[in-house]
């Protein structure tokens, strides 16, 4: 509800809402030109009388003066009987230059006004404004639950693509679009009456006046009073007619003044509506708070980018929206799939297990698990596919589930099995699966396989669970959902270095190029060859496919696009089937992969110190973050191999790299050789100076196996003790980031 609430206003009014954002974006840098090129006096330094006197010298037939929030200053006169309006120095009471406002501007203005539509534009400017208003609101609430409470807020966002830009930029922007949204909103009820205007502080004209001789302008005591900054406007006497007044009106109030006695008439200070109303304008329009208007420009310079982000959003949602029939109904089914989904991904998932049990002679109903009966009399399997959302909570078909369940009775004959999607870069890893795992169990329900957790999508992996069921239910499941398939490239190998045979642990670092493609018309056109590489950074994914299988492999990338060239690191598995494939390769021989970004993985900018910790191939995106360390921030490597004489991947380059000091320091273990250690026993040598590396703020990066990076991260626990931080704690505040296969 809340997610249409956001997306359907935002589709329907996505065109006319950017020009309203273009637009306020082109008017909200008017305050501060204006306030740059105007001279503002000190308070207390000019008064009213003494501006005055000082135009009147330079302009002797002036009519009326006006300065605008911003300080500019204008002087309407009337010359041989020539009206004009030049902008003066109220400094000096020199003109500057005649005074013309932009028709640029003004046709903008009304563009972001009324569409240029008078009034019905007017009206739906103003329903844009309440839109936007609707939009930032339930787009707060839902930028909550995606970070797991308004507590988490303010955390740094994981996810990728479309969705974490998104998030990103309403963060940065949504304060500032509130605040645009609502003073418009303001706005345009007052102009339509829909608010009461606040009564406006006009004065009636003064019954009496002296009408003794004029008194010069400077001589006038209540324009003495009165500071130039706070001047709005004042219109003068007409010549030669001692019955007329000036006319004042001030920030503050309005009112008349005898021109020959000075005294203040009939002066009526604005009122607190009128004061309300005027700063709903400001605060609206950035006037005389030419900082506010940078802000709120910057804001609305966010919505062609949330406009694009949000309606990809919205498509990858609807594109993977593909809701399964029921199948069998809930009475008749022996098998049962619940589904827990917020993006929609699961549901593909679904669909390919229920349409292989159908194959192999099952009758299964499905649904989301909000729908969960309370009884499912025929059924002998429960299948719960569960995503898990904002900080380890449940997704929107799930939101009911556990309330549910507490009126679920389960027969003695039915067994449940839990499938967890999420992804490893998040702290709290499928933990959504993992609870409905434990409500399940403790119900009673007896489990036919352990809950499993598929990370990111991963074909490979839900292929593989469905081999392990399939044993279970005595049937063949050749499950071969893949979410994303992706556009692959051709690379040529160009040179390998091989590493570890002498200790049983082959590893090569290979180094591809893009093979010559035939170039797009958008390459043609913009004079690209068709050599290049798509755009990556080391520590994304090459995704490869061995030709014995569809499934692919993703390997971290060594290298970014900027080297010229994808580089892996890559150790061949026994019996495995891609590593045997890429291990085969000569140069000169060609393979297809895809890039698949993993922004989750990439070390802090600046001058964080950065600790990198590695076994075996999993040194490949660390030597690419390295090599890539130009600035020469503090960077520390923690590696394990075997055997020094044998598999030292990257020796040769890290030594390049501490003598340019791109590495800071460098720390081996090898468990192959005399000193028997492993990374682990590396770091807690070094315990002491990694601990106030921490303290100071240091990020750590572990690439390598799950074994190896659990032990890492029992080390770090150990070693953050008594800092009283955990790696949990490190991972919230993203200083611990894992790539572990
Ligand atoms: C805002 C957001 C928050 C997420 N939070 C988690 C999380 O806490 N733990 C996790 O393992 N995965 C998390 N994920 C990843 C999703 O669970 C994963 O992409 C899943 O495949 C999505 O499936 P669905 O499209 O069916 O909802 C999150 C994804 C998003 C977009």
């Amino acid at each position: 509800m809340l997610r249409k609430l956001h997306s359907l206003p935002g589709l329907v009014a996505a065109l006319l809402l950017l020009v309203l954002a273009i637009t306020g974006v082109i008017l909200s840098v008017v305050p501060a030109i204006e306030r740059s090129a105007a001279s503002i006096p000190a308070t207390g330094e000019l008064s009213v009388a003494e501006l005055a006197e000082r135009v009147v010298a330079h302009y002797p037939g002036t009519e009326q003066i006006q300065r605008s929030l911003s300080g500019e200053v204008v002087v309407y006169y009337s010359r041989d009987r020539q009206p004009g309006a030049d902008l003066v120095n109220p400094l000096t009471g020199e003109g500057i230059a005649p005074y013309q406002p932009s028709a640029f501007l003004r046709w903008v203005k009304n563009l972001h006004r009324s569409f240029l539509l008078d009034d019905a534009g007017r009206i739906l400017a103003g329903g844009l404004a309440v839109v936007m208003v609707l939009m930032c609101l339930s787009g707060m609430f839902l930028l909550a639950r995606r970070m797991g409470g308004w507590k988490a807020i303010l955390r740094p966002i994981a996810g990728t693509g479309s969705s974490r830009v998104h998030a990103e930029l309403a963060r940065f922007a949504v304060i500032g679009l509130l605040l645009s949204a609502l003073t418009g909103s303001y706005m345009s009820a007052v102009r339509f009456g829909l608010l009461p205007e606040a009564a406006n502080a006009e004065p009636s004209y003064p019954a009496e006046v002296s009408g003794g001789t004029p008194a010069p302008v400077s001589s006038l005591i209540a324009l003495k009073n009165v500071d130039a900054n706070e001047l709005r406007e004042l219109v003068f006497p007409y010549p030669d007619d001692p019955s007329d007044v000036y006319s004042l009106n001030t920030t503050q109030g309005a009112g008349f003044v005898d021109q020959s006695t000075g005294e203040l008439l009939q002066y009526q200070p604005r009122s607190a509506g009128n004061h309300f109303h005027h700063w709903m304008v400001r605060l609206h329009t950035g006037e005389g708070l030419w900082w506010l208007g940078l802000v709120l420009g910057m804001a609305a310079l966010t919505v062609p980018a949330l406009s694009f982000t949000g309606m990809r959003i919205w498509w990858q949602r609807r594109s993977s929206s593909v809701r399964l029939d029921e199948g069998a109904s809930i009475e008749t089914a022996d098998v049962v799939i619940l589904v827990g989904s917020e993006g929609n991904t699961t549901w593909g998932f679904a669909r390919d297990l229920q349409r292989k049990l159908n194959q192999a002679g099952k009758k299964v109903h499905c649904a989301p698990m909000n729908d969960l009966a309370e009884h499912y009399p025929l059924a002998s399997v429960l299948f719960v596919l569960a995503s898990t959302y904002g900080d380890g909570g449940a997704p929107s078909s799930a939101s009911q589930f556990m309330t549910r369940l507490k009126h679920f009775q389960a027969d003695d004959g039915l067994k449940f099995v839990v499938l967890g999607f999420g992804d490893q870069q998040f702290p709290k890893f499928c933990q959504y699966a993992l609870d409905v795992d434990a409500a399940l169990g403790s119900k009673g329900l007896q489990q036919m396989h352990p809950v499993t957790r598929i990370d990111r999508g991963s074909a490979l992996q839900f292929r593989e669970w469905g081999e392990a069921i399939s044993k279970h239910m005595g049937v063949s499941l050749a499950l071969t959902h893949n979410p994303a398939p992706a556009v692959t490239s051709e690379f040529e190998l160009v040179e390998r270095v091989d590493y570890g045979v002498a200790v049983q642990a082959p590893t090569s670092i290979l180094r591809f190029k893009p093979v010559q493609s035939r170039r797009s018309l958008w390459q043609v056109l913009s004079l690209k060859s068709g050599l290049h590489l798509p755009s990556f950074e080391a520590g994304d994914l090459f995704g490869v496919s061995p030709p014995e299988d569809q499934t692919a492999r993703l390997y971290s990338l060594a290298s970014s696009a900027s080297d010229g060239q994808l580089e892996i690191c890559v150790r061949k598995q026994t019996n495995g089937l891609c590593s045997g494939y890429l291990h085969s390769l000569k140069p000169g021989d060609r393979i297809t992969g895809f890039i698949q970004q993993n922004p989750g993985f990439r070390p802090a900018g600046g001058a964080t110190p950065i600790i990198l910790v590695g076994a075996g191939a999993g040194i490949g995106p660390l030597a690419g973050f390295i090599r890539k360390n130009t600035d020469r921030n503090p960077m520390y490597l923690y590696w394990g191999g075997r055997n020094p004489q044998s598999d030292f991947l990257y020796q040769p380059e890290l030594g390049c790299y501490l003598n340019d000091h791109r590495l800071t320091g460098l720390n081996t273990a090898f468990s192959r050789s005399a000193e028997k250690a492993y990374v682990q026993d590396a770091i807690v040598a070094d315990e002491t100076a990694l601990r106030q590396l921490i303290e100071k703020g240091a990020q750590v990066l572990v690439c390598g196996g799950r074994d190896m990076a659990s032990g890492v991260s029992q080390v770090f626990d150990s070693i953050l003790k008594p800092l009283h931080l955990n790696v949990d704690e490190l991972k919230t505040e993203g200083r611990y980031l894992e790539d572990v296969y």
